[in-house]
């Protein structure tokens, strides 16, 4: 694969599938030619080619009986059962592939497996597609299995790092076995308690973010939420992780689209936003091809899809990633230095990473992994904070009490005053349940296993070796059946109340926003302080938000057709979005009142 890698996906995957296609009718060939041969037995040149044409689907089919025989084998030996599968109508179940991908360009997320399931009445489901299992599921017993107790057997798997090698690289989200070890073990360090309860950094990043949103505010225009949370949580982590902040915040705003032309023109793209548009487009490419499966590179027959988007992105980190380089201590520095791998006092991820390796795609896959970790992650919860706080006014009133009470209207919070704040972080986890940044999530099979059944009279799902098995957390967080009837609603209550001990203390694993197991979230403790620290100081300067639907580009809101639907898809006011992690089409653009208080 490497020494093809300057060619288009598309032509290496070609070659192979026609190495295996022509297999069939070569050994036709070769079977007729011993028998001419051996016992001279002629075989008309017309039979010879209807064999070698039909060989070709014969030896498919069998491949795929045979397989299937096996594995009936397999899960009886087990004692387990396959996951019901859905069945569409096309050979191959083509058209199920076919409408998922459409649903997940177009539809609200998750509904279209949400109808399958309902079809099916299970909670799990082989979608089977070009006769190759993969699993679904939003089962807490599975992804339990999955991402904790049976942690080894489940890799993120060559057909995924494949998907999102021209992106991801080699970096700790495209890793498995040493690498991913090697990426774990050098970001672990930086998120020691001590390195993220000081909140200077915050500080300057959030206090920037609020004068420009007031200073808009007073111009009389709605503000882009989501991409002023973008620009914090973007200075704050290169800050935190290369020591330098790449002054994101410093560039003008965007105009809402509703904003007279001659404004909206006067303000070009700043390099921060033309990495941002760049970075997204790359995500979103690497996440349609995880959708349509092993065959996503015959979309890219002649061109790399990411090459033009990834050139843009390279180009905003490579200074980063030579200015480490050149502060660097050169080999004799280190030797007289004594060596010192370990990390030291006021070192930045970078500084140490540099330490271990000078190799250049090591050093940027590491940074761009950990990027996209840090920015968008923690920028779309606020977003999604934000929007839920605009639709939940007395939910946003009690919250600014809590504030209001424990810290007043203009004292830095501190680490301590964070973790006493109860009401807070259940606003923050509740919008993490509704809207978690990775909602959908995928591993594979190393052997063939089992799952555990829901209903203990029943046998578990079998799950073949090599399986894609995909995981949803965001339907699992949004299950009647495990958060309560009232599972669409925005209630952060629920993360107090009795509701606490009878839905989530006796069954945690029905909540894990940031993953769980070896491959937890490095940077949850980092994400919620960065996340509880900005809304503080949010809501110490403003008292009310509300959504500013006008300002929406045009084609970014939710379809009228929606409002008819049920569950949340019916009242959303912004379209959710997902390529590596969530977000809101067309950015989320809002009103604030500067509040008299403050
Ligand atoms: C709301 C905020 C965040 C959420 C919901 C979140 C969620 C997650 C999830 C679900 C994963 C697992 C991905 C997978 O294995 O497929 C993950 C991994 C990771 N996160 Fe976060 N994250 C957040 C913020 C952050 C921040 C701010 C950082 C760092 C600055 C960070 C660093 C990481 C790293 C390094 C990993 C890779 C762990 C591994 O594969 O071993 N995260 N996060």
């Amino acid at each position: 694969m490497k020494i093809l890698g300057f060619l288009p996906p598309g032509i290496p995957y070609v070659f192979r599938t026609l190495f295996s296609v022509v297999l069939a009718p070569l050994s036709v060939l070769f079977a007729v030619d011993v028998l001419r041969t051996r016992f001279s037995v002629q075989i008309p040149i017309w039979v010879s080619a209807l064999l070698c044409i039909v060989s070709i689907p014969l030896l498919f089919a069998a491949r795929v009986v045979w397989k299937s025989q096996q594995e009936k084998q397999e899960a009886k030996r087990m004692g387990a059962r396959f996951a019901p599968v859905m069945n569409g109508n096309w050979p191959g179940n083509v058209d199920v592939l076919l409408e998922f991908v459409r649903s997940s360009r177009n539809d609200y997320p998750g509904e279209v497996q949400l109808g399958w399931m309902a079809h099916l009445g299970t909670n799990v489901m082989d979608l089977r597609v070009l006769w190759e299992d993969i699993l679904f599921t939003t089962e807490p017993e599975h992804i339990k299995a999955i991402l904790a107790t049976d942690f080894q057997n489940f890799i993120k798997g060559d057909k995924f790092k494949y998907s999102m090698r021209s992106v991801l690289g080699t970096g700790v989200f495209n890793a498995d076995g040493d690498m991913w070890k090697f990426h774990r073990s050098m970001t672990r360090p930086f998120f020691s308690r001590d390195r993220i309860s000081h909140f200077d950094i915050f500080d300057r990043h959030a206090e920037d973010a609020i004068a420009r949103m007031k200073e808009r505010f007073r111009s009389g225009y709605a503000i882009n939420f989501q991409d002023l949370a973008s620009r914090f949580t973007l200075d704050s982590a290169t800050e935190f992780l290369f020591g330098n902040d790449v002054r994101s915040l410093a560039s003008p705003l965007p105009y809402p689209y509703s904003a007279p032309a001659a404004e909206r023109s006067n303000v070009g793209l700043s390099h921060a936003e033309q990495f941002a548009r760049a970075f997204a487009e790359s995500q979103e490419i690497i996440a349609d091809r995880s959708r349509v499966g092993a065959t996503w590179p015959l979309q890219e027959m002649f061109k790399d899809k990411t090459k033009d988007p990834m050139k843009v992105v390279n180009g905003y980190i490579e200074p980063i990633l030579r200015e480490a380089l050149e502060k660097k201590p050169s080999t004799e520095e280190r030797g007289a230095n004594g060596e010192k791998m370990e990390v030291e006092e006021g070192e930045t991820l970078l500084d140490n990473l540099v330490k271990f390796t000078s190799d250049p795609i090591v050093l940027k896959d590491e940074i761009l992994n950990i990027l996209i970790a840090g920015r968008d992650t923690t920028a779309s919860t606020l977003t999604f904070a934000i929007y839920l706080l605009a639709m939940h006014p007395p939910v946003l009133a009690k919250l600014r009490s809590e504030i209001m009470e424990l810290i007043g209207p203009s004292r830095r919070p501190t680490y301590d005053d964070i973790r006493d704040m109860k009401f807070l972080r259940a606003v923050i986890n509740e919008t993490l349940r509704l809207f978690p940044v990775v909602p959908f999530n995928i591993r594979e099979s190393v052997n063939s296993t089992t799952l555990p059944s829901s209903n203990p009279t029943e046998k578990p799902i079998y799950v073949p070796a090599r399986t894609s098995t995909s995981y949803s957390v965001f339907l699992m967080h949004r299950r009647t059946d495990l958060w309560g009837p009232d599972a669409a609603e925005f209630d952060p209550d629920r993360f107090i109340d009795e509701r606490l001990k009878k839905y989530l203390t006796p069954h945690p694993f029905i909540f894990v926003p940031f993953n769980a197991g070896p491959r937890i979230c490095l940077g949850q403790q980092f994400a919620y302080n960065e996340m509880s620290f900005m809304l503080i100081r949010l809501f110490q300067s403003f008292s009310s938000v509300t959504l500013s639907p006008s300002s929406h580009p045009p084609g970014t809101l939710p379809p009228p057709e929606w409002s008819s639907a049920k569950g949340r898809k019916g009242i959303e006011k912004f379209w959710p979005k997902s390529h590596l992690t969530m977000y809101s089409l067309g950015g989320l653009w809002v009103n604030m009142e500067e509040a008299k208080d403050a």
